[in-house]
């Protein structure tokens, strides 16, 4: 059976790389309006409520809108890229190896990751999860972006020229990203969250630092290593690294296309500081790879299909 599937944003950088991902799938039928239709409320509405499937690849405020346009009574399923949703009672959160890859299948609702988040959670969440680290520790993220990842309006800046070779951002304290991390990790309180921006187009690093020693259970670096690897044992998307030997983590400028994530987990050797690190491409896992693996599973295929984790 063909699924018939709207992307709503398809001339976004997010909707670019998701068409791309499912060209030449013949399980699927795309839709997408173009020129002037794209931006037609009427075009919209029927689009969305037509599809089996509607992606939504647009800013927070018309992700909402779009919602709002679906009947009630329509079939249409939902798979949000953008952050409204992302906290949001009745929807699910994207992320099949945290929440589990049946609730994602069965979802009507799914809310996709944000970038930096899918390399917080990943590293965090099953390590509260075990009572390895607290639940209620002052956790710190220190992130640096690929500049895709502020979208069209981001690309433009950085490919006119004059980009800045490092831009740190967030001092106000309240990135959009803090809310889901701090609730798909089950953490007591916000977290400080450092992004950053750098002049390649995708990929990120997202980094956890952690006072091992100060915390109760005295937890290892290779205890927690251990334990992420054990929970993504059968991920085909997310691998947990051998640190030995790595002194450097670059961000390519160049970098090709990856919908794989890689965990690292750093210790010292009095065992009392840790850093856990996430690299992935904040267009791959963090935002178009993660909507086509959770399509993916809404539909009963492998999760995998259509993915580039060779890179
Ligand atoms: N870039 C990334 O790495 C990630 C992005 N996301 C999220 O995905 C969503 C899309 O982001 P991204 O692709 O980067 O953004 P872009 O700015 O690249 O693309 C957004 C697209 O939405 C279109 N659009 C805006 N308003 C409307 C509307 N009312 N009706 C129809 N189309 C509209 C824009 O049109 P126009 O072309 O005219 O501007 C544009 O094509 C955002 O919510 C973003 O936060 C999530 C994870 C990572
Ligand atoms: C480099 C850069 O600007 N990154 C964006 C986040 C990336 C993104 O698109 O956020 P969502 O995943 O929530 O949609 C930012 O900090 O706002």
């Amino acid at each position: 059976m063909t699924v018939s599937v709207f992307i709503d944003g398809a001339a976004g950088t997010t909707g670019l790389e998701i068409v791309e991902r499912l060209r030449g799938r013949p399980e699927f039928a795309l839709g997408v309006l173009e020129g002037e239709r794209r931006k037609d409320a009427a075009a919209r509405r029927e689009a969305l409520n037509d599809a089996d499937i509607a992606i939504l690849c647009l800013p927070d405020d018309a992700a909402r809108e779009a919602v709002t346009m679906i009947d009630p009574n329509a079939r249409t399923r939902v798979i949000d890229a953008s952050s409204a949703h992302r906290t949001a009672p009745g929807w699910t959160y994207g992320f099949p190896e945290l929440v589990g890859r049946d609730t994602v299948a069965s979802a009507a609702r799914v809310s996709n990751p944000g970038c930096y988040p899918t390399g917080f959670l990943a590293l965090v969440a099953p390590l509260v999860r075990a009572g390895l680290i607290p639940a209620d520790w002052p956790y710190t993220v220190n992130a640096a972006s690929g500049y895709s990842g502020g979208g069209k309006a981001l690309i433009e800046q950085f490919e006119a020229g004059g980009a800045p070779a490092f831009r740190a951002y967030g001092y106000d304290m309240a990135h959009k990203h803090r809310p889901e991390m701090k609730a798909h990790a089950g953490l007591v309180h916000d977290v400080i969250f450092a992004p950053s921006v750098v002049p390649a187009y995708r990929g990120m690093i997202v980094e956890v630092p952690l006072h091992l020693g100060a915390m109760a259970g005295d937890p290892t670096a290779a205890g927690l290593r251990d334990a992420l690897r054990d929970f993504y044992q059968d991920s085909p998307v997310v691998s947990v690294r051998d640190e030995s030997g790595i002194g450097a983590l670059v961000l390519e400028e160049s970098a090709r296309p990856s919908d794989a994530m890689e965990l690292f987990v750093f210790g010292n050797e009095g065992g009392w500081h840790a850093r856990l690190v996430a690299r992935l491409d904040n267009l791959g896992k963090g935002a178009s790879g993660a909507a086509v693996q959770s399509l993916n599973l809404m539909c009963g295929l492998d999760e995998t299909a259509g993915l580039r984790l060779d890179a």
